[in-house]
């Protein structure tokens, strides 16, 4: 059998023996075992440092310099890499970025500590043996010579104070404030898939159960969680497989481009996911969640809140009750129609500028972006709830004033959703605090605004819970405007907040004019003028005279230190006040930490009435941005109704006419699936004319009115769409090995097999990554289909003009075309979308255009000719009379 050691990497730290190293790297490699999977952080001093392969490794990921350390006799140097602590958060953001799980080691006492304790150590063995243990032959942290006894009790307590794994960040800089970090948990039985997901820096915790890996991935990719928790084999240290990372524990169908963490299987089991939710979250049943019944969501559950007991070490678990959703109560959406609307980027380079979201967001907070981004990514279906949307964004469209009132008082709030989150867990610092106070003062300005609000998301701000407004009040008397990041270091509390803290503060600056009025005591009492007082740290206090006065130091001076010019003495009187001074200032110090805690903890005990309030003003944000948006882009409120029409009158496209000048934009109307219309548009038209453009804006314009927003049109009347879906373009999706037909085949068929009477479908070219005669007989049966089986709502984009002969042969169908202007020399395109079909796509006008070389335009021209000549393809579709064949029967 192959012996595990020598698959191990070269400074992997199973391959030593621990007796050889150094008591500091014994210790480090007793928490490396309990987290062999993670990197780990270890503080030493002012650096977080890490050794052997996670040095070579973050030094790689992070590029800083990698050095070394001695590790022992036998060992020699070791690579290592630190950080600075004050950089923690930034670093640990990349390579959480990059997928890894970062583990903290902190001091948990100060050098000082572990010095006296290691004295005391040192003189009860003295007591206990009579000769002295061997001297070492090096001098460790202090200058003391110690044993290696004693260099091991000397060493720093140490203690693992956080996991971080992508999923389960708390901290602002490690967070992306417009975008939830989502931890979803996986488990399967047969089909089925049972789905947890959470965002605890916001503490939105839902549960789902969906019958099919296809519909399990579609939920992924809509969420792309930060991380995704499995039940496996894996033993209990964390196993994270990076993205893109290959294993045989990961199921075929589950996309490898997130971060999976493998958890063990007992996580997940029934019994013990129920036991720890009711526990969690104090009930006596899931019913009231909604879960009670459905298993697998519950285990998935289980086994994320389980993950986050072993990951927030202590901190309490920041997520509100469980919510159960169907996807049956949105509309539905999938990857590829997510990304060929490019809803939230684009697909050319996946920015968000030129995506829908960018054409979109005028929100002033980032919880406001987040909730837009939700509402896009899932919009609705149930009338009602769109309409509560729609009235409040017609009221704030229609009170301009209201609206930018508003919003000027909305740019002044902070992230509360996740100040709350940390507050809740005990993890906010004080700058946290001053911004949830500065947030939680502007609420009582926001209820005023719209006390006479009279839409439904205005009037759920017009009470503010009134225990948040006195925390607010609390919390900008208590805490100074700009406070430290190191809570231990005083200088967080305001002047005049508790009597305790004056009284040694008062105390403290007595002690400090002492000294500054001895300077001038001791000048005048010794003649010597250029006497002063100083500060260092290796000793304190003390008097410095400079070399050409030494000899007139009075006696009771004792000489500390010489340097090249000055002498530096203490006396016994000035370490009585240094002592006294140093003591003073460690307990204000103290007191300042504990009065911040105490604030802490009544902040968090307000988490969830702060957590509400926090998604109240996040959907008004959100609504606003979406009523300017209406008002400057001049939108209107679109009629949706549980019919299957698809009105617009006058649409445009949002995001193309934000990007091209005002008043370029060609408007063009659409009517399908209403009485006598059309199902199925067969749109064609020249090359660059408009055709993609035209059904990317009728689907748009469709999931806006879902979302609750107002819609670029004159006017829309639409029933609500329980599906839209697109094919649109051809990519190779290199990832699977797919070719381009075969995607484009695939996502064809995934629409003829799930759309309904009720779906929306827009499909660009179907048909063209193939030979053309194969590519039309593809993409007129696919269109028969739609239109005689399934009896959809189609926009058809296409340069088959041989698909015109589909609407003589099935009802329901309708040729539209985009029209161009052809000019003696030239084509002019006008975007107009006109009934009847195109008979040209001026294909070679655009290569010209494009700059192929006027030889080759002259040719395409020629061979053009001759082919038009000798087609027929559109003769074999008709009878012998010359009329169109139907479909067959079936
Ligand atoms: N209604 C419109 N008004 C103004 N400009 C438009 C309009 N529609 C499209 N355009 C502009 O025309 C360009 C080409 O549009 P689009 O890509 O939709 O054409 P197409 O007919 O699908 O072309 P192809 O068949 O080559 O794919 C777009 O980049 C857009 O800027």
């Amino acid at each position: 059998m192959a012996d595990p050691a020598t698959q191990l990497s070269q400074w992997d730290f199973r391959r030593f023996e621990r007796s050889d190293l150094t008591p500091m790297l014994q210790q480090y490699v007793e928490v490396k075992a309990q987290h062999p999977h993670c990197l780990l952080l270890y503080r030493m001093g002012d650096f977080y440092e890490t050794f052997l392969a996670d040095a070579e490794i973050v030094s790689r990921e992070l590029e800083i310099v990698l050095t070394g350390r001695q590790a022992g006799d036998k060992i020699g140097r070791i690579p290592m890499a630190g950080i600075p602590h004050h950089a923690l958060e930034r670093y640990c953001a990349q390579l959480i970025d990059k997928g890894y799980a970062v583990v903290i080691c902190d001091q948990v006492e100060s050098p000082e500590q572990a010095k006296e304790r290691a004295r005391q150590a040192k003189a009860a063995r003295r007591s206990k043996t009579d000769g002295d243990a061997p001297l070492l032959p090096l001098l460790l942290e202090d200058s003391e010579q110690l044993t290696w006894e004693d260099a091991e009790s000397a060493l720093v307590r140490r203690a693992v104070t956080r996991v971080l794994t992508p999923g389960t960040v708390l901290e602002d800089q490690l967070l992306v404030g417009r975008r939830n970090n989502y931890l979803a948990a996986l488990v399967q039985a047969g089909e089925c898939w049972g789905l947890a997901f959470a965002d605890i820096s916001t503490g939105e915790f839902q549960v789902t159960q969906l019958e099919s890996a296809e519909a399990l991935v579609q939920e992924l990719l809509r969420l792309q969680p930060a991380e995704v928790l499995m039940s496996s084999d894996a033993p209990d240290p964390l196993v994270l497989l990076r993205p893109g990372e290959a294993s045989s524990e990961r199921p075929e169908c589950l996309p490898s481009q997130f971060c999976y963490t493998l958890r063990p299987r007992r996580y997940f089991e029934l019994d013990e996911a129920r036991r720890l939710l009711l526990e969690t979250f104090g009930v006596r049943s899931l019913e009231g969640f909604g879960c009670e019944n459905l298993p697998l969501a519950v285990r998935a559950a289980g086994g994320l809140v389980q993950h986050l007991l072993e990951t927030q070490r202590g901190v309490s678990i920041p997520l509100e009750g469980i919510r159960t959703y169907t996807l049956s109560q949105y509309l539905i959406l999938d990857h590829q129609t997510r990304r060929n609307l490019e809803l939230t980027q684009t697909v050319r380079d996946g920015a968000q500028y030129g995506s829908l979201l960018w054409a979109l967001d005028r929100t002033r907070t980032v919880m406001g972006g987040r909730a837009l981004r939700r509402w896009l990514l899932q919009p609705l279906l149930d009338i009602r709830a769109i309409g509560r949307r729609q009235d409040s964004v017609a009221e704030l469209h229609n009170e301009g004033l209201l609206r930018e009132r508003l919003q000027r008082i909305l740019e002044s709030v902070y992230d509360l959703e996740r100040l709350a989150g940390r507050c809740g867990s005990g993890t906010a610092n004080a700058r946290d605090l001053v911004a949830l106070g500065e947030s939680l003062l502007k609420l009582p300005a926001l209820a005023e605004a719209v006390a006479a609000s009279t839409s439904p998301y205005l009037k759920a701000l017009q009470s503010i819970p009134v225990e948040l407004e006195r925390l607010g009040e609390k919390l900008r008397r208590t805490l100074v405007d700009t406070p430290p990041l190191i809570l231990t270091e005083g200088g967080l509390i305001r002047a005049g907040v508790h009597p305790e803290l004056e009284g040694m503060r008062r105390q403290l600056v007595e002690d400090r004019d002492w000294l500054v009025d001895l300077e001038a005591r001791e000048r005048a009492r010794t003649g010597i003028q250029t006497l002063k007082v100083g500060f260092n740290k290796a000793f304190g206090y003390y008097l410095s005279i400079s070399r050409g006065k030494a000899e007139k130091a009075p006696p009771e001076y004792l000489r500390k230190q010489t340097l090249t010019n000055e002498e530096r003495y203490i006396t016994p009187e000035l370490k009585e006040r240094e002592t006294r001074i140093l003591n003073a200032q460690q307990q204000t110090n103290q007191l300042e930490y504990e009065i911040f805690n105490i604030l802490r903890q009544e902040a968090g005990r307000h988490v969830s009435a702060l957590r509400q309030v926090a998604r109240r003003v996040a959907a008004l944000d959100a609504l606003a941005g979406l009523a300017e948006v209406a008002v400057y882009h001049d939108y209107c409120r679109p009629v949706l109704g549980e019919g299957r029409e698809v009105h617009i009158e006058a649409g445009r496209h949002p995001v193309i006419e934000q990007a091209i000048p005002a008043g370029f934009f060609v408007p063009n109307d659409a009517r399908m699936g209403g009485q006598a219309e059309p199902d199925l548009i067969i749109l064609t038209g020249p090359n660059m004319s408009g055709k993609s453009s035209f059904i990317r804006q009728v689907a748009l314009i469709q999931l806006l009115a879902q979302v609750g927003s107002f819609v670029p049109a004159r006017k829309a009347v639409l029933g609500v769409a329980d599906r839209i879906f697109t094919r649109v373009g051809a990519v190779d999706d290199l990832a699977t090995g797919q070719s381009t037909f075969m995607v484009e085949m695939t996502e064809t068929a995934n629409i003829l097999n799930h759309a309904t009477p009720r779906s929306l479908v827009l499909l660009d070219e179907i048909g063209r990554g193939t030979a053309t005669f194969d590519g039309l007989a593809i993409a007129w049966a696919v269109a028969e289909y739609l239109a005689s089986h399934i009896r959809c709502r189609t926009i058809f984009a296409t340069h088959y003009h041989e698909l015109n002969e589909l609407a003589s042969v099935v009802s329901g169908v309708a040729n539209y075309q985009v029209t161009v202007q052809e000019l003696a020399d030239r084509i002019v395109f006008l975007h107009r979308v006109t009934p009847g079909g195109a008979d040209r796509s001026y294909g070679i006008e655009v290569g010209r255009l494009a700059g192929l070389p006027s030889s080759v335009v002259a040719r395409a021209r020629t061979v053009l000719a001759q082919v038009e000549q000798h087609s027929q393809i559109a003769v074999g579709l008709r009878d012998s009379n010359g009329n169109a064949s139907g479909p067959t029967a079936g």
